[in-house]
């Protein structure tokens, strides 16, 4: 009787986990894409971008939907970094292939990682999402904040354009 309890138990109100690994090559955004996700679901202030570090060992994000709980893992892409990502594939659901759509002379690069993923034996039948990242509104960010940290400067005398570069960054990653 206690067993059948504890399975209708763990029927109800055991949530299903899932591994989502998010790839690609240096500097695409998949940090960014992790912080975003994480301050979407989890209602947390997202690290600023330029507090983003490129990834060294491994970041990981936990969210709920419904009742599936899904652990992403964040590795880092920087070319000596990379033949580490297959040691994560046994246990992955799922990949998120982050691309910088504002890098084109990457896209070689970028191409031949996500053939080298995609022919790994362990991830065949895994889902794959394919995220162009727009850095290019990166660029329109730090050409706004300088713009506005030398208007208010010359203008104000010294005062920060925090209030400018957290509004700018709010429109520009709700893009992401
Ligand atoms: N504003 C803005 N900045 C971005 C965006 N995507 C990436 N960046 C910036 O680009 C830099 C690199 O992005 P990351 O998210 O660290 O890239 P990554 O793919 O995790 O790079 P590795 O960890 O080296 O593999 C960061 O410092 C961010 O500031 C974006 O969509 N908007
Ligand atoms: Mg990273």
């Amino acid at each position: 009787m206690f067993s059948l309890f504890y399975g209708l138990w763990k029927y109800l109100f055991t949530k299903t986990e899932y591994h989502v690994l998010i790839l690609g090559i240096d500097k695409a955004g998949k940090s960014t894409f992790l912080e975003k996700l994480k301050s979407i679901y989890l209602n947390t202030e997202s690290l600023p971008p330029d507090r983003i570090v490129p990834t060294v060992g491994l970041n990981i994000g936990r969210i709920e939907v419904s009742n599936t709980k899904l652990v992403f893992w964040d590795l880092g892409g920087q070319p000596g970094l990379r033949s580490i990502w297959e040691k994560y594939y046994e246990e992955a659901h799922a990949v998120v292939f982050v691309i910088d759509a504002a890098s084109p002379s990457r896209f070689e690069d970028s191409k031949s990682s996500l053939e080298k993923v995609l022919r790994n034996e362990d991830l065949q039948g895994a889902p794959l999402l394919i995220l162009a990242n727009n850095r290019i509104l990166l660029k329109l960010y730090q050409l706004m904040n300088w713009l506005g940290t030398w208007i208010l400067r010359s203008w104000m005398r010294g005062f920060t354009c925090l209030k400018l570069s957290q509004h700018m960054m709010g429109w520009e990653l709700k893009k992401v």
